[in-house]
């Protein structure tokens, strides 16, 4: 699919520097451009909303004043989880002002409409001009349909007319259009990626399948987990997955004492609340966030969800182990563990993706994590280990990948990433039954060899950031069927996370954490 992103080069030579009513142009704020662009791009090449928003950025001129990149930054954010969680809301309510399925209108269009919509709801100390302003201007730059931007300002107008917002608020935003109101153009060459229908009204929602609009997910995930866990469990999980995370750190004690550190971020504004259970670790809930930066760059911070956290801990480690963490990018784990180790031992850490096992050397490198080396390898192949080495070194596997080698290993396995919605709500949007069933078959040939490589007596964490059954519990089943030398060992200290089977479970809307299932297994001696 051909969408123009509009770039501030394209903005800049298209667009005079005044208004045909001889007034200065207002320029499209840097922060809904960026979050334009993002949006497109997760919509037409199902791209992840945080790598879409680094692009975004990274595409614009910088902004001067570093107050107004921050600013810039949490807006653009803002509106494109916004956006991507309330989608389903958003798009019956623009169904029903243009009297058309989503799916028929230009991605930018669309864009824009979601963009604009959302604002107004949520946004509400946004000026409404500025709002349509730009929704219409970033449409006139994108769209190749020639009455689209007009179509944008007819819907987002109306809109805001229904709500009560005074005519004259928006009169500046007339003098931009040529056409005031123009008919609905749809596009002939969308290709739709998947959009919500809007739905036919209903007197009074029957199961939570038909709440999909008021909770803003997809009907068949409502229904999934409704089977699984009950209606009032699924729409608590819904409701957790459409409010902002919190942003958890833990303090890394591989490059400054945690207590020098927490010192320095509460000098720099920052509100830190410890995590019961993780001992260097905290919740930022005051002052800007934007302070971690520097504290981030030079490695004695790390971002990583509590529930993350608490499942690297579970494995257990020991100063002077040797550790294997077979899906290890970007290395949020590997470094916690080599922590957890305080540098003495060995992690052999892999991932398929060379360049995911570019940005985790990297990452590890910053942290001070030295007894790490990463490898590219497909940990699903029989060997274990495929020929593909790290493209730009070509180092050679080292011997100790043979069978029975590592004290611990780690299978952070690749999932359908359902208890991560409240960070990735595009995923809700994407996912399939079929997908989930795909996810399993991948992660329980991941175990299987995972299982080869364990020490006698030594430990096993699966991990999955997972609500399913299919990908967490099932899995596991399956697997202690088969090896019968292994055997559940929960940790001591899992608390309520503790399943009845000995496993572990972690809820976005009761633990506060990303959703994760967990499972520690001890091979016999
Ligand atoms: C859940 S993420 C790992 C996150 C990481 N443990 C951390 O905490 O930063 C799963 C990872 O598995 C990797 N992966 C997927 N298939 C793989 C395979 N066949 N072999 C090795 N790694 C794989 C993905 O590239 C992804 O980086």
């Amino acid at each position: 699919m051909s969408v123009r992103v509009p770039t501030p080069e394209v903005a800049d030579t298209r667009q005079p520097a005044t208004t045909a009513m001889g007034e200065p142009r207002r320029e499209v704020s840097q922060a809904r451009r960026a979050a334009f662009m993002a949006l497109l791009r997760v919509e037409t090449d199902d791209a992840w909303s945080n790598e879409a928003l680094d692009a975004a950025f990274a595409r614009l001129p910088p902004s001067s004043a570093p107050d107004q990149r921050d600013a810039d930054r949490r807006l653009a954010t803002e509106i494109v989880m916004g956006v991507l969680r309330w989608r389903a809301k958003l798009d019956a309510q623009i169904s029903e002002h243009t009297g058309r399925d989503l799916a028929s209108l230009d991605p930018a269009v669309r864009t824009s409409l979601r963009m604009g919509l959302y604002q107004v709801t949520f946004l509400t100390r946004t000026p409404p001009f500025a709002v349509v302003h730009d929704a219409v201007e970033l449409v006139k730059q994108s769209s190749e349909t020639t009455h689209a931007a007009g179509f944008v300002n007819a819907i987002l107008r109306e809109i805001l007319r229904q709500r009560g917002v005074n005519e004259e608020k928006l009169a500046p935003v007339r003098r931009i259009l040529k056409k005031p109101t123009p008919p609905p153009v749809p596009s002939k060459r969308v290709r739709r990626k998947s959009v919500t229908p809007s739905l036919p009204p209903r007197a009074e929602a029957a199961t939570i399948a038909d709440r999909e609009t008021e909770l803003s997910h997809p009907a068949w995930l409502l229904h999934h987990w409704a089977r699984a866990l009950g209606e009032t469990r699924a729409t608590c999980i819904a409701l957790a997955n459409n409010a902002p995370p919190p942003t958890f750190i833990w303090l890394n004690p591989l490059r400054e004492s945690p207590t020098a550190t927490r010192m320095a971020l509460e000098a720099a504004g920052l509100t830190l609340q410890p995590v019961a259970g993780l001992a260097t670790s905290y919740e930022v809930t005051g002052g800007n966030l934007a302070a971690l930066g520097p504290f981030i760059t030079n490695g004695t911070v790390y971002v990583q969800d509590a529930g993350s956290q608490h499942v690297t801990r579970w494995l257990g480690v020991q100063p002077g182990q040797r550790v294997l963490d077979m899906c290890a990018a970007p290395g949020g784990k590997t470094a916690q563990l080599a922590a957890l180790m305080q540098n003495q031992g060995g992690i052999t850490a892999l991932d398929v993706h060379p360049h995911r096992v570019a940005a985790m050397e990297q990452n590890l490198a910053r942290l001070g994590v030295k007894i790490a080396r990463c490898y590219v390898a497909d940990a699903t192949s029989s060997q274990l280990i495929s020929t593909a080495d790290h493209r730009r070194s070509r180092k050679k596997l080292p011997f100790s990948l043979f069978p029975d080698s590592f004290d611990a290993v780690l299978l952070d396995a690749p999932c359908s990433g359902t208890g991560t919605l409240r960070r990735h709500p595009e995923i809700k949007w994407r996912l399939t039954l079929r997908k989930l069933a795909e996810f399993a078959g991948l992660q329980t040939k991941l175990l299987w060899n995972a299982a080869q490589v364990v020490k006698p007596g030594g430990t096993l964490l699966y991990a999955v950031c997972s609500l399913e059954a299919r990908e967490g519990e099932e899995v596991l089943r399956t697997f202690l069927k088969h090896h019968r030398h292994f055997e559940v060992a929960p940790p001591s200290d899992a608390g309520s996370a503790l399943t009845g089977e000995g496993f572990l479970r972690l809820w976005p809307d009761q633990d506060n954490t990303d959703g994760f299932f967990a499972a520690r297994l001890r091979r016999a001696q």
